[in-house]
């Protein structure tokens, strides 16, 4: 058991300096780091865009120490004052709820610049650092962590080397008051549909009636993928999905999940399930596809009475244990490409996979997931949920298997933080008390290597 009394000075240190961290993630904040560029190049539409550096560091080298690296990224999804924010989303400022509120406050500059606070209030505290860190911070990982793959396999016996286990903080808890250790993740195909016919952008009253549009296509296309009730119609797609066993249902028993907090996380009651298994049973372990956007298509207010020549639509399907990307791809290529012949249409198709990811399950006895356990009773003075997560965080399974290494999500924010939504929070409290868990849990990791 880590040492009552050094915990003790370090969650005073943080308490003290906590107006101080704000600061330090406000500036993090500001920086609009969807922009960045930076060391290596990938292709996308076409174009050679250069890749962002991912940020390797280490702290300590001490043989007695144990060694965790530590993963996050500074990259956010995009976001305008126009989509709805209440306030410029790059400013962080905190309401008299104590939400600070900033696109990546919670995914994931919080948790980033949680883990440096955490080493700075050792430092401040004069307590010695429990453990070796290795970092590993990237700015791709909204985009399908490209070029990330590659860098972990290559590094995997230099840069990686005597790393023990791995700690990634880039998800929520289940609900908004109980902590949680997440231990998988559903894996990502990402796909872009384009149709193009005429040469230019037409008006639709001079043309209207005369050619294919593109738009059309493409909706009967989107509505042949996916039921109203979230069933995936393309065949082949749920082949390989484990069937649910009467033990596995029972684990979801235990969960602690209100469907209340949940439509309040969504801000409306419009779920699929009323109850609480089928809904964290559809968000975990089956498969999704969603619908994402349309680029080329006309979306600014007004009545613009244009006939685009050629759009794109985006959507994605999540995916779960023993779906492999590559399948799944073919199969999605396959049907698209008979079903848009089946419209007679003279346009043209061009369907791909733009970036893939494999789902991720780890095993949750490992002393890894004992430590931070350990460190939520003494932080928040509960037993922590286990849980797996809907989202996908690509390097996870790189990780795994490159390092054969241990996993943990140890996550710092609430599941109503609204990640990748508009007046994106993390609440001071989350902030404040993530800092004093990820001290926590490595004080227990070495307290359990000395045991
Ligand atoms: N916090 C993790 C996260 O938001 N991950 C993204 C990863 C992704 C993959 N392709 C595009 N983004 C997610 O959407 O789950
Ligand atoms: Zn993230
Ligand atoms: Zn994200």
């Amino acid at each position: 058991m880590a040492d009552p009394a050094v915990l003790k000075t370090y969650f005073d240190t943080v308490d003290n300096l906590q107006d101080y961290y704000v600061e330090r993630l406000k500036e993090a904040v500001a920086i609009k780091s969807y922009e960045l560029a930076d060391l290596g190049t990938h292709v996308m539409d076409g174009k050679t865009l250069k890749l962002p550096p991912a940020i390797l560091g280490t702290y300590g080298n001490d043989q007695n120490k144990k060694t965790i690296l530590v993963y996050g990224h500074y990259d956010v999804q995009p976001a305008l004052i126009e989509d709805g924010w209440s306030s410029d989303p790059f400013e962080l400022h905190e309401t008299s709820k104590h939400q600070l509120i900033g696109r990546g406050a919670s995914d994931d500059k919080g948790p980033v610049i949680g883990w440096l606070n955490a080493i700075e209030a050792h430092q401040k505290a004069g307590i010695e650092f429990p453990v070796n860190l290795k970092f590993c911070f990237e700015g791709m990982e909204e985009c399908g962590s490209e070029g990330m793959d590659e860098l972990v396999v290559r590094e995997a016996k230099r840069y990686f080397t005597g790393v023990d286990a791995v700690c990634i903080s880039d998800n929520y808890w289940l609900g908004v008051t109980k902590p949680c250790l997440t231990y998988g993740l559903r894996g990502i195909s990402y796909f872009k549909i384009t149709i193009s016919g005429p040469g230019r952008d037409l008006h639709s009253g001079v043309f209207g009636g005369t050619v294919h549009e593109p738009m059309t296509d493409l909706f009967l296309l989107f509505s042949k993928l996916v039921s109203p009730s979230g069933d995936i119609l393309i065949p082949g797609i749920n082949d390989n999905v484990e069937p649910l066993t009467e033990e596995e249902n029972k684990i979801y028993e235990s969960i602690e999940f209100s469907m209340n907090e949940y439509h309040d996380a969504i801000g409306s009651k419009t779920t699929i399930y009323e109850d609480k298994i089928k809904t964290l049973q559809h968000r975990w372990r089956f498969p999704s596809l969603t619908i994402h956007g349309i680029e080329g298509a006309f979306s600014a207010p007004g009545t613009k009475t244009v006939l685009p020549a050629k759009i794109t639509g985006k959507f994605s399907i999540r995916l779960v244990p023993n779906m492999e990307p590559d399948r799944i791809n073919a199969l999605v290529e396959k049907f698209l490409t008979e079903e848009f012949a089946k419209l007679g249409s003279k346009n043209t198709l061009n369907v791909g996979c733009v970036h893939g990811a494999k789902a991720w399950v780890s095993s949750p006895n490992h002393w890894n997931y004992v430590a931070a356990a350990k460190a939520i009773e003494k932080v928040f003075k509960v037993h922590p949920d286990y849980t797996r997560e809907g989202g996908s965080i690509p390097i996870t399974l790189t990780f795994q298997d490159a390092l054969n290494k241990n996993v943990l999500l140890l996550p710092m924010g609430r599941g109503d933080d609204g990640a990748h939504s508009i007046n994106e929070k993390l609440d001071r409290s989350n902030y404040i008390e993530g800092i004093k868990l990820f001290g926590a849990y490595l004080h227990e990791i070495a307290a359990i290597k000395a045991e």
